[in-house]
This record gives structure tokens, C-alpha cells and sequence, in this order.
């Protein structure tokens, strides 16, 4: 920094200059740099794309980066998404970095356009899509067009009923051994508040405040790991040291996210540089950040390249040493890369080994953070509302009533309450609270409703420019009073139970999961919808009949942080890159609902 203080008064003299102070072609040098800058970055303002009619919208907080660090805020970014959408509707501009203007948009009848009619123009967006690419290569989230349509057709059979259906004793192995270490976690607390003098619990059952973020995490790991890697990270044993695979897959989205605002420079870099040039950018860069996600990358892209080496040797050694490894053959990979090999005479229908590498990463990103968010805050809200629980846990004990096996993948998916509860949950606090699309070519897409421009007038289409992107926001969609009433914002299971206000059909929400967007819809929506649903239901099973959640004392507050997916935070920690969900969690007494499978 030039310290202005420091420089003599006049410029014309200098022979006034020390040794130390700055020189006049320094001087020079110094504003013509900050010209040439200034030049470019008004070139770049005026070539930004901009909104085709002068649609209201908040003003911008930064004459750089726009509204971005407002919706891109992980603490309070979620109270800003909905007071913007409060204030100006269902569509509206947001103001980006460099001039960029986006569309917001909540109008289910342009979402169906964006996402399901139109979408040979609304593709997922080139940040998204070079992102993924640039971290895991050619899987299904990193690719567009009509390779998508081609992987899209390979892989989407493999996470229908039938597959699931097969993973479902997987899923209570996993949820099984969460009870297993929960148990141990809550005893080993137990006995050492007793030691300090601290009573825990009313009921005299083992209690222990316990980070829940932590277990939902290491449940999701081991999820993806088994059921679609083939791969166990140990992430459930209490024993186990966290190894360098395990600790890149849960610090990847919270390297990445902060790093999105600048996502405008890196595709302009993905765009407009040769590939080495890029890699060796991205070592060199001097941005802290940034190296750690080349780090992060570097380690599951490492760890990947070697499964999938290993998965491949026992493949070509037949079915015995296939059915031999983890996930015995019946993970989402295994079965892709069998039905890869079997494909390879059709040459239009394989996967290039590039592109079926590609999709571990992307599971594994895919099918961790959300797993880890929608557990989390399935498990808040039921801490968060005692009642509901215990219904909850009263139902799970009918259901076992009349077995001893382990509730199939049909008994689990046809609980009235507990399916409630998943959807409940799911609308309210979508983990995915907005996505992108980008669109290839100008279009004009209807709403639902007109919209007021700032001259007065009003439009029932708007028009969107070429190389525009869209802001799809899932929780406004899911949260909107006049789709789910006046009571859209209240966690509140029994209102599918009850039955849906004819609102909702009207909607004609373009989701592919329960009217709402929370698995998005269309021909890229969530290819891993019952995948989680069976997962996320056999755990919430087995932790409810095992224990009760209440909040910890003194941490009842907890902070839900926009990012990639969102997550909780304890007030005052919120900048600390790890979640955290300190629950009081109470093992239930054998008679106060626990089926016969209690451990
Ligand atoms: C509650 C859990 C989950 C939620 C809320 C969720 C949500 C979503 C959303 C919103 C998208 C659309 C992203 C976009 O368009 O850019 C998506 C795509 C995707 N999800 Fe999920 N997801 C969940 C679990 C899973 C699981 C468990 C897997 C796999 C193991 C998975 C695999 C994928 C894949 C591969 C895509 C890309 C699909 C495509 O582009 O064709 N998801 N998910």
C-alpha cells in the first residue's frame, strides 16, 4: 500500500524523494497499471450479460460482486434469501460479479420450462458442471448435452427400486453400527459427567450430549462408501484414526463453496486456457484456498484411481473375487462398470473408463453432503419437537411388533409417520436450497403470474438472454404460502397425513419428489431420490427405536448455514469451517418403545 501521507507535497520536486520513497515512473507505473485494470474490468462490466426488460430486484451491496456476498453468505444468507423473495415475487434480478445480472426465479410455471420443457436450452450451468469437471473429470454432474443423455440412460436404471431394494440390508448394516458407536459415545459420556457430578438424565438411562453433525457424517461416508463405491471408509468405528480419503470427502464442500464467488474468473480461465496452463495456475496460485482444494482433490481423485483399479482386476477375475470385496458386488459401481463391459459392443452406449472414474467422485460428492445435511436436520427437528418423536418411535415399535427380521425395503418405505416426517422435513429445509441453470440461447419463458417492471409495466413472459443464468430457488418454491398455505413455514409432518391443500396440485410443481424441488426435477434431477430416501429412513429407524434426541443444554441454538448444502453451526463458531450439532442424546428404556431389534 502507498502510504500518501508519506509523499512530499509537491510532485515537481525530486530531489525532495528519499531512498525509500516512491519515484515518479514508480508512480507512473503504479496508475497505469491501476488504468489498464480499471479498463479491463469496464470492458468486462459492459460485455456482462444483462436482463432483456428492467426487472425490479435489492440493490446491490457491492459495485464489484453485486448481491453475491449477501446470497452467498453461510451465516446469514438464508435470512437474505428469504426476505428477497418476500419483497419482490417469483421473479426478479440479482446482481452478480462485474455487472453480471441473473434471474431469480420461483414461478413454478417458468421453473417447468427451465427445468423440464426447455431444457435443450437450460442446461446446468458451465460453473457447476467446469467445477465438478475440474474435480472429479467426466461424471454425470460434470457433463451436458447428449453425453448426460447417454450417461444419464447407463446409470439411471442402477438406482431404481429393484437396486435399492438390494442395497436395503446395506443400509441397516450401516444404520446398525451408527446405534453400535452412539451407544458406546453416550455411555463413555455418561460415566464421565457421573465422575464430575453432572446428572445428564431424568430417567436414569445413559445420557450424553453428543455432535450428532459428526455421526450423520461418518453415516453418509460409510453409505456412499458401501453402497456406492463398493468401498468402506471405517468411518463407524470408534477405533479408527480418520485417514487422508476420509477427511478430503468431508472438508471438500466447505474448501469449495467460498470459492464460488469467484467462479466468473475461473470459467473465464476454463474457457480461454489450454488445460496445462490451467493446471499449472491452479498450483501455483497464491491463494491459501485454493491450494487446499487442488489438495483435497488431489487425495479423493488419488484414492478413487485405485479403487477403481482394484474394482476392475476383480471384475476381469470373475464373480467369485468380485462377490469377495465390500458391497459384494451389488454397489452402484460394480454393477456399472459389469454392465460397462457388457456394453462395449454397442460403442454409442459405453462409458469411456474416464467417464465411469468420473462418477465415483461425483457419488461420493453427490451422495455425502446431502446425506449428512438431510440427517442432521431430520434429527434436529425431532430433538426439536418431543411429541412428534415419541409418536414417531411409538410407530416404529407397531412396525416391529409383528417381526423379528429387519423391516425390507417395503415396510420401510410404507411407515405413514415416519414418511411424513422424511417429506416434512425434506420441503422445509431442502439440504440443496438453489441450484443454476445457465441458458445456450435466448428464449422467452411464460410465468405463472405477470410480473411489474420497474417502468410500471407488467409481463406474463420473460425474456432470457443468451448465456444468462437462472437462480432455481428450491426453498422458495418449497416454502411458498400460496402453494402450501399459511402455514408453509411451520415443520409441521402431519399436513401429509391430513392431505394437501388443492393449492399444491395447482402448482404443478416441476419436482420429482412430493411436489417440491428439494430433488429438483427434470432430466437432471437427483438420479439417487429412493437411494436416499431408503438410507435416510433405515437410520432414522434405528436412532429413533435406540434413543431419544433433545436439545443439549445451553446449545439449544443452533445456526443453519447457507452453502453448497446447508449445514449447523454453534452461534459464535459459525465461522469455523467444520458443522457441529451438539444433541442430548437419552438411550430409551426397553419398554418405552424399542422394538426387539434395540441393541
Ligand atoms: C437427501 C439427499 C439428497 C438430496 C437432497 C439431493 C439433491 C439433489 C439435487 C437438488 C440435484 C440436482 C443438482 C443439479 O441439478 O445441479 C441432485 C443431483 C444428483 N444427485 Fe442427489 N441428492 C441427494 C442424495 C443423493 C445420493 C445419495 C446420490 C448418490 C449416491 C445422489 C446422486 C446425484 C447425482 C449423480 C446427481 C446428478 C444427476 C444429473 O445431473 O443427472 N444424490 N441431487
Amino acid at each position: 500500500m502507498i502510504d500518501l501521507a508519506s509523499l512530499p507535497n509537491s510532485l515537481d520536486s525530486p530531489s525532495e524523494f528519499t531512498a525509500h520513497s516512491i519515484t515518479r515512473s514508480q508512480l507512473y507505473l503504479v496508475g497505469g497499471t491501476l488504468l489498464v485494470v480499471w479498463g479491463l474490468y469496464a470492458a468486462w462490466r459492459r460485455h456482462a450479460i444483462k436482463c432483456l426488460v428492467p426487472l425490479r430486484g435489492p440493490p446491490p451491496s457491492s459495485f464489484l460482486l453485486g448481491n453475491t456476498p449477501d446470497l452467498y453468505n453461510a451465516p446469514r444468507g438464508f435470512a437474505y434469501h428469504h426476505a428477497i423473495s418476500e419483497t419482490y415475487g417469483r421473479a426478479f434480478k440479482i446482481h452478480m460479479f462485474a455487472g453480471e445480472e441473473q434471474v431469480w426465479l420461483s414461478d413454478t410455471r417458468a421453473l417447468t420450462h427451465v427445468l423440464v420443457r426447455d431444457t435443450h436450452v437450460f442446461d446446468e450451468t458451465p460453473a457447476m458442471t467446469s467445477e465438478f469437471h475440474y474435480c472429479f473429470g467426466p461424471g454425470l454432474i460434470s457433463v451436458r448435452g447428449d453425453i448426460h443423455k447417454k450417461q444419464r440412460k447407463m446409470i439411471q436404471p442402477l438406482f431404481g427400486a429393484a437396486h435399492v431394494r438390494a442395497l436395503t440390508p446395506t443400509f441397516w448394516s450401516i444404520a446398525s453400527q451408527l446405534a453400535t458407536v452412539i451407544r458406546a459415545r453416550v455411555n463413555a459420556g455418561f460415566a464421565s459427567d457421573a465422575a464430575k457430578g453432572i446428572k445428564k438424565s431424568e430417567n436414569g438411562q445413559p445420557a450424553a450430549v453428543i455432535d450428532l453433525w459428526k455421526w450423520a457424517s461418518r453415516a453418509a461416508l460409510e453409505g456412499v462408501g458401501i453402497g456406492s463405491l463398493g468401498y468402506s471408509f471405517d468411518a463407524l468405528n470408534d477405533e479408527t484414526e480418520d485417514n487422508d480419503f476420509m477427511i478430503a470427502v468431508r472438508e471438500l464442500p466447505y474448501t469449495v463453496y467460498p470459492l464460488r464467488k469467484f467462479m466468473p474468473i475461473c470459467i473465464w480461465c476454463m474457457r480461454n486456457l489450454p488445460l496445462w496452463l490451467q493446471h499449472t495456475l491452479a498450483k501455483i496460485v497464491p491463494v491459501p484456498r485454493a491450494q487446499k482444494v487442488r489438495r483435497v482433490v488431489e487425495t479423493i481423485q488419488g484414492n478413487c484411481e485405485k479403487l477403481y483399479a482394484e474394482k476392475k482386476a476383480a471384475l476381469l477375475a470373475g464373480d467369485a473375487e468380485t462377490a469377495a470385496q465390500i458391497g459384494a458386488g451389488k454397489d452402484v459401481m460394480s454393477v456399472l462398470m459389469k454392465a460397462n463391459m457388457a456394453a462395449t459392443a454397442s460403442e454409442k452406449e459405453s462409458l469411456t473408463d474416464e467417464e465411469v472414474l468420473g462418477q465415483m467422485g461425483t457419488f461420493i460428492s453427490a451422495g455425502h453432503d446431502t446425506m449428512s445435511s438431510a440427517l442432521a436436520r431430520l434429527l434436529y427437528c425431532l430433538a426439536h419437537d418431543l411429541p412428534r418423536q415419541r409418536q414417531l418411535r411409538e410407530e416404529l415399535a407397531k412396525a416391529r411388533a409383528n417381526t423379528v427380521d429387519q423391516l425390507d425395503f417395503r415396510a420401510v418405505t410404507a411407515l405413514p409417520f415416519l414418511d411424513a416426517v422424511y417429506r416434512e422435513t425434506l420441503r422445509l429445509y431442502a439440504p440443496v436450497p438453489f441450484q443454476n441453470r445457465t441458458a445456450t440461447e435466448a428464449i422467452s419463458i411464460p410465468l405463472g403470474a405477470p410480473v411489474q417492471l420497474t417502468n410500471g409495466d407488467f409481463v406474463s413472459e420473460l425474456p432470457i438472454a443468451k448465456g444468462q443464468t437462472v437462480l432455481v430457488s428450491i426453498e422458495a418454491v418449497n416454502r411458498d404460502p400460496e402453494i402450501w398455505g399459511p402455514d408453509a413455514d411451520k415443520w409441521r409432518p402431519e399436513r401429509w397425513i391430513e392431505g394437501l391443500p388443492e393449492s399444491v396440485d395447482n402448482a404443478a410443481v416441476p419436482g420429482a419428489f412430493a411436489h417440491t424441488l428439494s430433488f429438483l426435477g427434470g432430466s437432471r434431477s437427483c438420479i439417487g431420490m429412493k437411494y436416499a430416501e431408503v438410507e435416510l429412513k433405515t437410520v432414522l429407524i434405528s436412532l429413533i427405536e435406540n434413543f431419544e434426541f433433545s436439545p443439549a443444554p445451553g446449545q439449544e441454538n443452533i445456526v443453519w448455514r447457507l452453502s453448497l448444502m446447508q449445514n449447523p453451526a454453534l452461534p459464535g463458531r459459525e465461522h469455523l469451517e467444520e458443522p457441529e450439532l451438539p444433541l442430548l442424546v437419552t438411550v430409551v428404556k426397553p419398554d418405552a418403545g424399542v422394538g426387539k431389534r434395540a441393541i
